[in-house]
């Protein structure tokens, strides 16, 4: 079955604003006939043209650079014809107007790359790469976008898809034996893969959720009791008075966000209300929000009065439990003769004054360094990934294990449906397996001309 032949699109490629040069760029059966009737002459495939782009009545609209690309040698696949103009906004949507006139349709957000996408030239993890590329706060995240975009990520994604369909032949060539004992029909071999790639898949999830932090930065959320100096302190690390702060207990309600930048690496930071028993029913539910913050979290910083840190760690316990990383910072120092000895097991302490400064410059190190992975074996060879993808691969998770308790009680046919869930959510991050309203998803957040 052939597909339905697309319409030609055009988009201006290049960032609004007046810039150096803008491009123009077209991609569809009709890109080359327009640039002909727009150039005045027939284009050569990767040739380098400078010519005069007309109007309708034949006046000059600019001149510039015209490139084709024919498909599938091109960026989307199709034929594509770039149109690389002087880069004046008013010169750039007659340009677009006038490829319009001659039969083009504007393009939607994304919609290059999901062309790109669904004639192969990328997988969808790849076309998610570009607009991460596009995207990326600094050097390293630019970096890690471009190996996901060279296809890192997805290659160990096709990977254990690949043993997980093997694994999954195997299983259902099983079921087609059913009176034979799962172990003559090389049961034991099949439970050393089936653990070798749960190893993998783990490591895999390891790598993905660095790569969504590289992506997204960090996501520290500031908590402890009320009056403690939290939302001083993020004022202090923004390095303005975004937050109220009062001497009255339970001034914040409201989840605060402020994204700041240290030495050019970016980090997000939330503020909450004070935990403490009690409040009213607005302070409760301020409460409840910093805690559903919390479950998002890789990094608690835990604000206390150094003055009473036992106190203060008894008030927020059990609220960091379950995140990764917890910063202890115990504020107020400047209130303090000398700090009292106190001991928070494995995770560090800093001392700090959000009043007067003292102890900001250890922060400022210390908040960089975790933001920027330090202590990880993210340096080398990390690739960015997203929110998606690390679910998809914790879903696959989920039913290798289920999986493998089907097997281990030989329910072959329960393993098999489980295996093949597990292998569906692999097949989604890379876009072999497309769920209803993936692709609209994904594209529509890339920016227009992409
Ligand atoms: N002017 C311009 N610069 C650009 C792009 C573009 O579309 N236009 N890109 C847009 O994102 C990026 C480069 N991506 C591209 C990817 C593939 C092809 C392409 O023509 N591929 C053919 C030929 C390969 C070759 O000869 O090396 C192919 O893969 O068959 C072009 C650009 C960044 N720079
Ligand atoms: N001396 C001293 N006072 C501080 C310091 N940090 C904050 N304060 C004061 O402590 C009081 C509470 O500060 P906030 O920043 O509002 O405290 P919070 O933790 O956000 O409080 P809630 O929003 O009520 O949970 C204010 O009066 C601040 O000026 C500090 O390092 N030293
Ligand atoms: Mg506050």
């Amino acid at each position: 079955m052939t597909e339905p032949a697309r319409d030609t699109i055009v988009a201006v490629a290049t960032a609004p604003g007046a810039g150096g040069v803008g491009i123009v760029r077209l991609s569809g059966a009709g890109a080359s006939a327009i640039a002909r009737t727009l150039a005045g002459r027939a284009l050569r495939p990767r040739h380098a043209h400078h010519v005069r782009f007309r109007d309708a009545r034949g006046e000059v609209l600019d001149d510039g650079i015209a490139l084709y690309f024919q498909g599938p040698a091109s960026y989307t696949g199709e034929d594509v014809v770039e149109l690389q103009a002087h880069g004046s906004p008013a010169v750039l949507q007659e340009l677009l107007l006038r490829c319009c006139e001659l039969g083009a349709r504007r393009a939607r957000p994304g919609e290059f790359s999901e062309r790109a996408f669904l004639e192969g030239r990328l997988d969808l993890a790849q076309a998610e790469a570009v607009a991460d590329l596009i995207a990326a706060a600094d050097a390293r995240a630019a970096r890690a976008a471009r190996r996901a975009l060279d296809g890192e990520f997805s290659r160990r994604v096709d990977a254990i898809a690949d043993e997980l369909l093997a694994i999954r032949v195997h299983v259902e060539a099983a079921i087609d034996f059913a009176d034979e004992p799962l172990d003559t029909l090389g049961g034991a071999g099949l439970g050393k893969r089936f653990d070798a790639l749960a190893l993998a898949l783990a490591a895999l999830l390891r790598a993905a959720e660095r790569g969504r932090r590289l992506r997204d930065g960090l996501h520290a959320v500031i908590v402890g009791p009320p009056n403690a100096g939290k939302s001083s302190l993020l004022n202090a690390l923004a390095g303005s008075d975004r937050a109220i702060v009062t001497d009255i207990a339970g001034t914040t309600r409201d989840l605060l966000q402020e994204t700041i930048r240290i030495d050019g690496v970016e980090l997000t930071l939330v503020d909450t209300a004070g935990l403490r028993d009690g409040g009213d029913a607005i302070e409760r539910e301020g409460m409840r929000r910093a805690r559903a913050e919390l479950s998002r979290a890789d990094l608690a910083i835990a604000v206390i009065d150094a003055r009473d840190p036992e106190a203060g760690h008894a008030a927020v316990a059990d609220a960091i439990a379950g995140v990764a990383s917890v910063l202890w910072l115990h504020n107020k120092s400047d209130l303090l003769a000398s700090g009292p000895a106190f001991d928070p097991g494995t995770d560090e302490v800093l001392h700090v004054s959000a009043r007067t400064g003292a102890g900001l410059d250890a922060l400022h190190r210390r908040l960089r360094g975790l933001a920027q992975g330090e202590g990880e074996d993210a340096g080398e060879g990390a690739f960015t990934a997203r929110a998606r993808h690390v679910d998809a691969l914790l879903r696959a998770q989920a039913h290798l294990v289920e999986a493998r308790g089907q097997l281990d009680h030989e329910i072959l046919d329960l393993a098999a449906e489980s295996l093949r869930l597990g292998h569906d959510e692999l097949g989604a991050i890379t876009g072999r397996v497309r769920p209803d309203d993936l692709l609209g998803h994904i594209f529509s957040s890339f920016c227009i001309g992409k």
